[in-house]
C-alpha cells in the first residue's frame, strides 16, 4: 500500500534527529558507521557501484555507472529521506571513514512493509559487514520507522546475499516477486523472502544476553586517563577502550577489575580506592553490554602493556579524538566533569 503523507511525515521527523542524545542516525555498529550519502561521496559511490561485481546482482544500479548516476542517486535518496519515504545509508569504516557499500529500506509503495537491499564493494566482502549493517538497519526499520515486515529477494546465483538474508532471519516465505534488473535489462522472477515483527522481536530477544564487563579509568598525576587499543585478532580491533574485561562467574566486579588490571597492565590495585563513576549500557548486535566504570588514581607497579596492546595517556578534553567501541562515548562527559 502506498504510504500516506501524514505517516511519511512522522517518519521523516524521527529520522531527522541527527546529533544530540538518542539520535536515530547515524547508526553505529561494532565496525561501521552507517550514514546518509552526501554530495562529496559521489566519486567513492561511483567507483564502487560502477563495478560489474556489484551491478550484476542488484536491481537498480545501471551499468556502466557514472559519477552523474551517483549524484542522481544521492539527490534522490536525500529527497526520499526528507519525505519519510525511504532510507539509504552508506557503510563506512568506523575508524577510517572509507565508504564500503550501501544498505537501504524502501517503503513508499509497500507500507507498512519495507524492502531491504544492500551491496558491498568487492574488496570488503567476506567479513560479515553486510550482516552487521543489515541487522542495524532491521532494528531501525522495526523500532524507529515502524514497519511490520521487511522483505527482500536475491538472484539464485547470488548465494552471498542469500547467506546474509538467512543470517538476518529473512527467509523464503513461499511467495514470488518480480524484479526489474536494469544493468542486465532483464526481469527476474524471484523467491520472496521476509521477516515479520514477531520474528524480529524473538531474534532480538535471543541476542539481548547481558554481558557484565568492568572497566577502569586510570588517572595519572597529570590528570590524564589511560586508554588501551584493542589488539588485532580481537573483536573491535583497533578501537581505544578503558582497560578491563569480563566479570567471570563467582567474581565481583571489583575483583574482576583487580585481576584484569594485573593481567593486562601488570599493576597491583588490591589496595587502591576503586571509585565508581558511571556505567555503560549498550545494545551490541549479539549481546547487551553493562559496564561499570571505576576511577583509580593510585596503584602499585608501572603500567606495562602485557598483551601487545598500544596504550595512550589522554587528557579528558582529547578523549573524543580516539575511536572507541560504540558503548564508550557516553562515558566521556562524566570523566570530563570529574577531571575538568
Ligand atoms: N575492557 C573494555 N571492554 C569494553 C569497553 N567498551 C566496550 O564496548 N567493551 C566491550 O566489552 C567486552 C569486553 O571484552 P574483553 O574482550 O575486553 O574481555 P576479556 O578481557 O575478558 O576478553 P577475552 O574473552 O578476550 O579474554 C568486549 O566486547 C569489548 O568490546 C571498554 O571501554 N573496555
Amino acid at each position: 500500500m502506498p504510504i500516506t503523507e501524514a505517516e511519511a511525515g512522522a517518519i521523516a521527523g524521527r529520522l531527522a534527529e541527527e546529533g544530540g542524545c538518542g539520535a536515530a542516525l547515524p547508526l553505529v555498529t561494532d565496525r561501521l558507521v552507517l550514514r546518509p550519502p552526501r554530495p562529496d561521496d559521489v566519486a567513492a559511490v561511483a567507483a564502487l557501484a560502477g563495478a560489474w561485481s556489484v551491478a550484476r546482482f542488484t536491481a537498480r544500479i545501471p551499468h556502466p555507472y557514472t559519477e552523474a548516476d551517483a549524484r542522481d542517486w544521492i539527490c534522490l535518496e536525500a529527497g526520499l529521506r526528507a519525505r519519510g519515504e525511504g532510507l539509504a545509508l552508506l557503510l563506512t569504516d568506523r575508524t577510517g571513514g572509507t565508504v564500503m557499500g550501501a544498505v537501504s529500506v524502501d517503503w513508499k509503495q509497500t507500507w507498512p512493509a519495507a524492502e531491504l537491499g544492500f551491496w558491498l564493494g568487492e574488496a570488503f566482502r567476506g567479513r560479515g559487514l553486510a550482516e552487521e549493517a543489515g541487522r542495524a538497519m532491521l532494528r531501525l526499520a522495526f523500532e524507529t520507522i515502524g514497519v511490520t515486515e521487511v522483505f527482500a529477494s536475491a538472484h539464485p546465483e547470488n548465494t552471498a546475499s542469500q547467506r546474509v538474508q538467512d543470517a538476518l532471519g529473512i527467509r523464503p516465505d513461499g511467495r514470488r516477486m518480480r524484479v526489474r534488473a536494469v544493468a542486465r535489462n532483464e526481469t527476474w522472477d524471484l523467491a520472496r523472502r521476509s521477516m515479520d515483527r514477531a520474528a524480529w522481536e524473538s531474534d532480538r530477544a535471543a541476542r539481548a544476553r547481558l554481558l557484565l564487563v568492568v572497566a577502569a579509568a586510570l588517572v595519572d598525576a597529570d590528570g590524564r586517563v589511560l586508554l588501551t587499543r584493542r589488539p588485532e585478532g580481537k573483536p573491535m580491533a583497533g578501537l581505544w577502550e578503558f582497560p578491563g574485561g569480563k566479570v567471570q562467574d563467582g567474581e565481583t566486579p571489583e575483583r574482576a577489575l583487580v585481576r584484569e588490571l594485573e593481567e593486562e597492565l601488570g599493576i597491583d590495585t588490591r589496595t587502591s580506592c576503586l571509585a565508581p563513576l558511571t556505567f555503560a549500557s549498550h545494545a551490541y548486535e549479539s549481546f547487551h553490554l553493562l559496564m561499570p566504570l571505576f576511577v583509580l588514581r593510585t596503584w602499585t607497579g608501572r603500567v606495562t602493556p602485557r598483551e601487545g596492546q598500544e596504550i595512550a595517556w589522554v587528557r579528558a578534553a582529547r578523549l573524543r579524538d580516539y575511536p572507541m567501541p560504540a558503548a564508550d562515548p557516553p562515558l566521556i562527559p562524566a570523566l570530563q566533569d570529574l577531571l575538568g
